[in-house]
């Protein structure tokens, strides 16, 4: 995907070189204890004038140091934070680390925390802040190894304390509060399918809300497999109604704080997903003051 900086704000950290480097093991960790607070960047002229446009986007290139972004992504299970940033790592040319991800793949490692995180995975519940901080880190220390900058978090923080722990080892430029009507949350959640050999993701559930009194009616057309994924799909175990549920509601009451934690320091840029892909993926590149050169030539062919 070739990515053009239309205004020269959010994409201007995408596109400058290396300067400094990603978090490391031993910053995370000495961070852990004693517990560190936050350095905080808020600003209270800036965040009274900007109430609902995060400061950061007209300040990033300062805030950004020469360097290639680093944001996150907050939102409720199902919301689609796993796909857009996903498609906006592959703009920028960042890596999009997931802490589900990289919970799942310790699972599947078999190794010593394996048997742990099963029985909290499945019963929706948040791994320890310590043991996210020690998978984050290490996929840091690799990616760092691999001469990666940047990175696009999905899934973290989680916890005002997994914010605070990030915000002591190195500066978040933006954070991407994704939302969707929550009767949308549940369905695509129990609609969503992994192809078992090539990861690849996707989602049956055909989302078609009518409107009513008032409300718009809202439509996301499913993401089919491609024919050679269509046998091979499963679905995470984690993904049944009542552990979605649970999900939800732990998402209310540990990580709906931390959405206040950036927003108070001017760093949260509100979402609201006005439908599937097609529809949602233009105007969050807009409110990014992003352009995505390949989707515009393949949508006008
Ligand atoms: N930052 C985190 N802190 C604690 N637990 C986490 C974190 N990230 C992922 N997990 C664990 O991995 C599970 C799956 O995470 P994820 O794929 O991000 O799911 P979701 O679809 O709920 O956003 C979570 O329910 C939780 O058990």
């Amino acid at each position: 995907m070739a990515v053009v900086n239309r205004c020269s704000r959010a994409a201007t950290a995408a596109t400058t070189a290396n300067a400094t480097t990603a978090p490391t093991f031993a910053y995370l960790i000495r961070s852990l204890s004693p517990f560190s607070s936050s350095s905080s960047t808020f600003d209270p002229q800036n965040d009274l004038n900007n109430r609902n446009k995060p400061a950061v986007l007209g300040t990033l290139k300062r805030e950004s140091k020469g360097r290639n972004v680093q944001w996150v992504f907050l939102g409720c299970p199902g919301v689609g934070k796993g796909t857009y940033a996903s498609r906006l790592s592959n703009l920028l040319g960042v890596p999009h680390i997931s802490t589900g991800d990289l919970v799942r793949d310790e699972l599947a490692s078999s190794g010593p925390l394996s048997s742990q995180l099963k029985e909290i995975v499945t019963q929706g519940k948040l791994v320890s802040d310590e043991i996210i901080i020690d998978l984050l880190s290490k996929r840091l220390e690799a990616g760092e190894a691999k001469g990666e900058s940047g990175f696009i978090l999905d899934g973290f923080p989680r916890t005002v304390r997994q914010a605070e722990i990030l915000e002591g080892v190195t500066d978040i430029d933006l954070v991407i509060n994704l939302k969707l009507r929550e009767e949308a949350l549940l369905a695509k959640c129990l609609g969503r399918r992994i192809c078992s050999e090539c990861g690849g993701n996707y989602n049956v559930a055909c989302i078609d809300i009518k409107a009513e009194n008032g409300r718009p009616g809202m439509y996301m057309a499913p993401l089919p497999p491609p024919p050679q994924c269509a046998s091979k799909l499963i679905t995470r175990p984690d993904d049944t109604e009542e552990v979605v549920k649970q999900r939800l509601r732990i998402y209310q009451a540990m990580t709906r704080p931390v959405e206040d934690f950036y927003r108070s320091r001017g760093k949260l840029l509100e979402f609201d997903l006005p439908g599937g892909i097609p529809e949602s993926w233009p105007k969050l590149l807009c409110a990014l003051n992003l352009e995505d050169r390949e989707d515009k030539q393949s949508a006008a062919a």
